[in-house]
């Protein structure tokens, strides 16, 4: 019969290599069935199975080493058993690299209509065309693994912050019992022979004690990784990062940690800091197709007028022609006129100065300056837009 969901070549076990910290920062190495993911590791979100305004090889030319699908997204539309049928999700968007999807839980809980939650799992009425869909730890780990994703999350509960106490408790409490479940789901589809990765969930809200303690538990059961969820869920900058002070050192050392949305280059550079190696946000994407540009001296926002008649790029010293090629007016003209190379030229900026950004983090640890490279880095920033 046809191959369904593409087995990866090799059957090397999931492994994480912590080569060298400094301080919480720390400079590490995963593999994956699809390759290496060199950490602290940025990862570009590709919702629908494409990052939104970029080709495969473009943003692997970057220097991403993997990208982000989603469980919501695509169990959806086209349903993950006709991508498995089609050779599995790697070969669907022609990223022969690592893919790292999430459950799902956070996105049916921003996204979705009328949704009920139970021990069981969430029923859900489809964002797009209101047809019911329900999801149990079990459904999500088993439709990751039809996509073929080498790095899957757990079904969690994300709550939004501000929250009681006890609100807070029972989300994190299901979700430990979500992680078991996932756990069980993930060893009965075979995934650790995959050399496929399942990463249990840290919930626990901004309460130190919730954290510690999901931390802790979550650090029993036998997982490839673990992710920090329920922050940048509308908390301040403050309070994500006390919650991480408080969190990572309960976590697992020798495995990734994940630390979920996040984020703006600052909240990168100051995670990083406090021991996280791998990140997500659809900032730098979703900023590039409403006319904003991160470059290594700040923000620029092509849709001001003071832009319309700069003859500079944003960057002249970029590897990136995005950056490197075009005038600031031009830019500003295409924004302004909504010209879809105004979103896929800022889009291409964005990430290519998120990557420049990591390689930057990895580098200054590997040479034991990463808090010289902090400091400068956020020195630059402050020196704006020259
Ligand atoms: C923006 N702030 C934020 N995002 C969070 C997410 C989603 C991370 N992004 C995944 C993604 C994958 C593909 C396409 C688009 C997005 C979370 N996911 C889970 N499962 N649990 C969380 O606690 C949780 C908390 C978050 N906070």
């Amino acid at each position: 019969s046809e191959k369904t969901t593409e087995q990866a070549a090799t059957t090397k076990p999931f492994s994480f290599k912590l080569l060298k910290t400094e301080g919480m920062a720390r400079r590490g190495e995963i593999t994956t069935p699809h390759g290496k993911v060199r950490t602290p590791a940025f990862m570009p979100v590709g919702t629908q199975a494409t990052v939104k305004a970029m080709y495969p090889q473009q943003v692997r030319d970057l220097g991403a080493d993997v990208v982000l699908g989603n469980t919501y997204h695509l169990m959806l539309r086209p349903t993950a058993e006709r991508i498995a049928k089609l050779g599995g999700l790697h070969k669907f968007m022609g990223w022969d690299h690592t893919i790292l999807t999430d459950s799902g839980g956070f996105q049916v809980m921003s996204l979705s209509g009328l949704r009920k939650m139970t021990e069981e799992g969430v029923t859900f009425s489809s964002h797009h065309d209101g047809s019911k869909h329900f999801m149990s730890p079990e459904r999500s780990v088993e439709i990751q693994g039809l996509l073929g994703s080498d790095i899957q999350m757990q079904l969690d509960e994300c709550i939004a912050l501000p929250a009681e106490r006890s609100e807070v408790e029972r989300a994190m409490q299901l979700s430990l019992r979500w992680a078991e479940r996932s756990r069980n789901q993930f060893e009965s589809m075979g995934g650790p022979q995959k050399g496929q990765g399942l990463y249990g969930i840290v919930q626990g809200g901004d309460v130190p004690d919730l954290r510690i303690e999901s931390a802790q538990r979550l650090g029993e059961l036998p997982m490839e990784g673990y992710s920090v969820g329920g922050l940048a869920v509308g908390e301040p900058q403050a309070v994500m990062l006390k919650m991480l002070e408080i969190t990572t050192p309960a976590m697992p050392n020798d495995k990734p940690r994940y630390l979920m949305g996040v984020g703006t280059p600052e909240d990168i550079l100051e995670s990083v800091a406090r021991g996280i190696d791998q990140f997500d946000c659809v900032m730098p994407t979703r900023a590039g197709r409403h006319g904003l540009a991160y470059t290594r001296f700040g923000k620029v926002n092509l849709k001001n007028a003071r832009h319309s008649e700069d003859p500079r790029p944003l960057d002249e010293e970029s590897q990136c022609e995005a950056a490197s090629k075009y005038s600031r007016a031009y830019l500003h003209h295409l924004v302004r006129v909504n010209e879809g190379l105004g979103a896929m030229l800022l889009t291409w900026n964005n990430l290519a100065y998120y990557q420049y950004l990591m390689q930057g983090i990895r580098d200054a640890i590997d040479e034991g300056r990463f808090e010289e490279f902090r400091q400068q880095t956020k020195e630059d920033w402050a020196r704006g837009d020259l």
